[in-house]
């Protein structure tokens, strides 16, 4: 398991960012390496965001200094995705198979975490996203078909979308963690715009479904300050507070967004005018 840290920007210091500076605070752009978990660290919301990717064996879920607790889950809670071929999370013994885009939610004071995959010839990509806890919910596994889906956009704008949310108070109980997925139809490329800022939490994006050459725009900064970065499939962006958090694709895709802060309503946002876009 590897780990590593992302200090907070202020939004001042963005304003002044070349593409590397910005790309080194907020991209994460490798998750998913063989045989690894790989972890980073974000101060924002001490969001915990990486990927497990056990191929030649099981791989398990360790703490490490950066988390402070002898097991990584002792105040923390984790959402998983199946973004790979077909897995296994085995939670304390009880075990959870998860298909491609199978969810599961696994409780603060889980001990004993591990990552297997069915078939090493096509491996399960677990993408992680872990928040501090306060509270133990029960472990839970959410397909598609149980979470809370929302569609939203037309083609004439480009963004005709579903949008599943899996770890939300009407599907799953959870502390913080708020985790979807939002899928978009063939011939539509725009995600989250109108944008949006929530300062009361901070919010994370994985992309994926693009094809090798395919890339995502993703639009982030003060709504008077907007910045792109380009950014290829299963790479993961985040999204402080402050930031518009909004993408179009070269084609369709995939994302995954997780959210933890202050409250878990999804609707909590403070929409921007598009004259206010800068
Ligand atoms: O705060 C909510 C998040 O930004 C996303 O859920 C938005 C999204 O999935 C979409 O518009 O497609
Ligand atoms: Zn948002």
């Amino acid at each position: 398991m590897k780990i590593s840290v992302r200090q907070v920007s202020h939004p001042d210091a963005v304003r002044t960012f070349d593409t590397e500076t910005l790309r080194g605070q907020f991209l994460i752009p490798s998750l998913f390496e063989a045989d690894e978990i790989a972890l980073t660290y974000s101060h924002i919301d001490r969001l915990v965001v990486g990927g497990a990717t056990p191929v030649a064996g099981p791989l398990t879920l360790e703490s490490s200094k950066e988390i402070g607790s002898d097991t990584f889950l002792k105040r923390r809670e984790l959402g998983v995705v199946n973004v790979g071929g077909a897995g296994r999370v085995v939670v304390d013994g009880t075990a959870f198979d998860l298909a491609p885009r199978d969810g599961l939610y696994v409780a603060m004071g889980s001990a004993d975490v591990r990552f297997e995959s069915a078939d090493a010839a096509n491996p399960a990509k677990f993408y992680l996203v872990s928040a501090p806890a306060h509270a133990r919910h029960e472990t839970m596994k959410i397909s598609l078909e149980q979470a809370r889906k929302v569609t939203l956009g037309d083609i004439a704008q480009s963004n005709d979308r579903t949008i599943y949310q899996m770890i939300h108070p009407e599907v799953c109980r959870s502390c913080q963690l708020v985790l979807g997925m939002t899928v978009l139809k063939p011939n539509n490329m725009w995600n989250t715009m109108p944008c949006h800022t929530h300062d009361r939490r901070s919010e994370v994006y994985l992309y994926f479904d693009l094809p090798q050459d395919g890339r995502v725009f993703h639009f982030m900064g003060e709504p008077t300050e907007t910045r792109h970065m380009v950014i290829a499939n299963e790479q993961a962006v985040l999204s402080p507070g402050w930031s518009i958090h909004s993408g179009v694709g070269t084609s369709n895709y995939t994302f995954i967004w997780a959210m933890a802060g202050d409250n878990q309503d999804f609707t909590d946002m403070d929409m921007v005018p598009m004259t206010e876009l800068r």
